[in-house]
């Protein structure tokens, strides 16, 4: 298969490299010229422009983009869509929130399909795992390089309708907070407890054969060795929280409890609160207000 790649990036690029490897060919673009010419150096066909990518693919177009999420995506629509039809089909790899993957859908002339892609820039050995929303004809034709990016033919699946992919990685995301936020509690406490531990052992060990272990737990075990049992100098600020915030909206609105993704996300907002999170300086000043308890200053 010849498939047209946008956005070259962390993943994009190993989008690339993936499907080259598989022996299916690529015409690249970015709008930086460098990763046009990374991606030509591992074999790629370069473009200058998105009708330039068009151009350079045959007949029944197949397009993915990894683009950050939003105005880049609608972007590369509004210049793709003129050059598309019903017979052509574009992959969105990127968190878009499945909302605007449904509007997409509905107006854009080609065949859309809205992909969720988990395993991050680590997983460009193994392959990602692929959440894939849209019509179902577009999955099966398609089919091919999903085998290719994904880990395999188990790595990815039609999920549903048009936004059903990108609504199972928005919940998946909400699962990944909560788990970090579990990791990350257990060894807070053994951190802070009663014991002198290796964490890295810790995690080690955990990671062989324990109910617990997974790829996140690994990734403990590596910041662990890297860091140090203490972390060393990482700071306690927690970047992102588009997808965990969508979901805990979306949560809300079909009334379903979360607690515990909402709690991970509540954890990442107060994690960048400049001089301190004012509930918790109130709390400190209230316990001397009731409890005459000595009130913590700043330095
Ligand atoms: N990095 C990660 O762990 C994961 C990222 N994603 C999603 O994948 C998408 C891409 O992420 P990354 O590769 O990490 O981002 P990145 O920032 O590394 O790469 C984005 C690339 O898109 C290019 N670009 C931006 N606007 C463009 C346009 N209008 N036309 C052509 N090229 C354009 C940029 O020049 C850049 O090379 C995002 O939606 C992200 O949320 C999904 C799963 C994991
Ligand atoms: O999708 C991912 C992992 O699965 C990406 O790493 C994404 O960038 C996470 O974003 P955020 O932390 O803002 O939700």
């Amino acid at each position: 298969m010849e498939l047209g790649v946008i956005g070259l990036g962390r993943m994009g690029q190993i989008v690339v490299d993936r499907v080259l490897a598989d022996d299916h060919d690529v015409v690249a673009f970015d709008l930086d010229s460098e990763a046009v010419e990374a991606a030509a150096s591992a074999g790629a066909t370069p473009a200058e422009s998105i009708e330039d990518l068009v151009s350079k693919l045959p007949e029944r177009k197949r397009i993915w983009l990894m683009v950050p999420a939003g105005d880049a995506v609608d972007a590369t629509l509004a210049e793709l869509d003129p050059l598309l039809d019903a017979e052509d089909a574009v992959v969105d790899g990127g968190n878009s929130h499945f909302e605007r993957s449904i509007d997409r859908g509905e107006t854009l002339e080609a065949a859309y399909l809205d992909c969720g892609t988990s395993g991050g820039p680590a997983g460009a050995e193994l392959g990602f795992s692929l959440m894939i929303g849209g019509p179902e004809w577009a999955y099966e034709d398609l089919a091919p390089v999903f085998d290719a990016v994904a880990t395999g033919p188990a790595g990815h699946d039609h999920m549903g309708p048009q936004g059903a992919g990108h609504y199972v990685k928005m919940v998946h995301n909400g699962v990944e907070y909560a788990l970090m936020q579990a990791y990350g509690e257990g060894f807070e406490l053994l951190s802070e407890g009663r014991y002198d531990l290796d964490m890295e052992s810790i995690a080690r060990t955990w990671n062989n054969g324990a109910v617990i272990r997974s790829w996140l737990l690994e990734l403990c075990e590596e910041a662990f060795r890297e860091e140090g049992s203490d972390l060393g100098d990482v700071d306690d600020h927690v970047a992102g929280g588009s997808t965990g915030t969508w979901t805990v909206e979306e949560a809300l609105e079909q009334e379903v409890s979360i607690p515990l993704i909402y709690e991970a996300l509540g954890e990442r907002f107060d994690s960048r609160v400049e001089g301190g999170k004012f509930s918790r300086r109130l709390a400190n000043r209230l316990r001397y207000g009731f409890g005459r308890h000595e009130v913590k200053r700043r330095e």
